[in-house]
């Protein structure tokens, strides 16, 4: 097992370069181009494999009733399938602009488990989730349970901690986390001081719009700063600020949700159309990081029911949730409304 050899296969894959996941080659269709492409299939004949999200707005999963309505999908490479047609089989942004060729043909594949593993690695690349399969030149070879290794949260280690003085939290002290063969550098900020009571804790996932832009689609920007000022008020706790943008698909596709949104699909129905899960975060990073700081109880901000039991099944205990509520704007409304009707969040 070798998280090293995720890393370098995540590395790959966002600079256009060809994989392999078991006996599965790869070729991401977002950083694909033609030479690429050429070099990887000359012959053209290698299937596409899209998501299963993706398949069911392409009306294939019929045509696999038996599968699992979950597993991944292998189109058939029809001739006119080059390099364009591929990207519009992939991005679903592009379905009003131009209308698909078709018909599509799904294939069934021998290794789902290994299909499944390329369209996780492509989510935490922050790419469409979506390959060419079937050719040459991989330059990394991993497995499934190397990309687990790769995520797995208590592999996370404390890195240095600092005085940080926030507004509405002067003596607040800053915390940094990494793992060993990760890119992500999450924080804590911790407020107050320990009365032996359990902390007051939110956990924040990043949301570069909302927090640094002032986004009015969301309700980050202002829980953000609500939270310190809630945890200080408190007593004392502690802010986790996990690098799970988009919850958890990245900055790039949490745009390209936001432009399913300009057409008119909601939070959710846009993450299934990309491909991805509509949460796709691992709250075990969280619970890694309070046991870090030695917290195994706490009380928890938020108004998302899948946090707490999150936290919960990584062994954090939850003895109470606050609410964490804040005005709506004429802006997100609907987003507010939707992670009430349909993510289960209580308002
Ligand atoms: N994919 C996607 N992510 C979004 C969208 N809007 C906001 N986000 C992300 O959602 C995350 C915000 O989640 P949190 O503030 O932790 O909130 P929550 O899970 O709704 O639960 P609360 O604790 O109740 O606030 C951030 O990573 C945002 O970038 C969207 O439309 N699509
Ligand atoms: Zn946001």
């Amino acid at each position: 097992m070798s998280a090293r050899d995720a890393a370098r296969a995540i590395d790959a894959v966002r600079r256009g370069w060809p994989i392999a996941i078991g006996d599965l080659t790869l070729l991401a269709v977002e950083t694909a181009d033609d030479e690429r492409l050429l070099a990887f299939d000359p012959d053209g004949r290698g299937d596409v494999l899209v998501s299963a999200g993706r398949a069911d707005t392409l009306r294939l999963t019929n045509q696999l009733a038996a599968a699992n309505p979950d597993a991944p999908v292998l189109v058939e490479r029809a001739p006119w399938i080059d390099l364009a047609g591929a990207v519009a089989l992939a991005d679903p942004q592009l379905d009003l602009a131009t209308p698909m060729k078709g018909p599509f043909r799904a294939v069934r594949f021998d290794n789902p488990g290994e299909a499944a593993a390329a369209l996780k690695l492509a989510r935490i690349a922050g790419l469409l989730p979506a390959f060419f399969t079937g050719g040459v030149g991989a330059v990394v070879q991993i497995s499934p349970a190397d990309i687990d290794a790769h995520e797995d949260p208590t592999r996370l280690r404390l890195a240095t901690r600092a005085r940080l003085p926030v507004e509405g939290a002067e003596d607040a002290e800053i915390a940094a986390f990494r793992s060993p063969d990760g890119a992500d550098e999450h924080v804590a900020l911790l407020i107050g001081q320990p009365n032996g009571q359990p902390p007051l804790v939110r956990l924040h996932s990043e949301c570069l719009t909302g927090d640094v832009l002032g986004s009015l689609k969301c309700d980050c920007g202002p829980q953000l700063q609500a939270a310190i000022r809630a945890i200080q008020a408190s007593g004392w706790g502690i802010l986790l600020y996990l690098r799970q943008e988009g919850r958890g698909i990245g900055l790039v596709n949490k745009l390209r949700a936001y432009a399913l949104q300009d057409q008119g699909f909601d939070t959710v129905d846009a993450n299934t159309r990309l491909g991805f899960a509509v949460d796709a975060r691992d709250f075990g990073v969280a619970a890694q990081m309070l046991r870090l700081l030695g917290q195994t109880h706490v009380r928890l901000l938020t108004n998302n029911p899948a946090k707490v039991t999150g936290l919960e099944a990584a062994g954090v205990t939850v003895v109470e949730r606050v609410p964490h509520l804040l005005p709506a704007n004429p802006h997100n409304e609907r987003y507010l409304a939707t992670k009430r009707d349909r993510t289960g969040h209580q308002f």
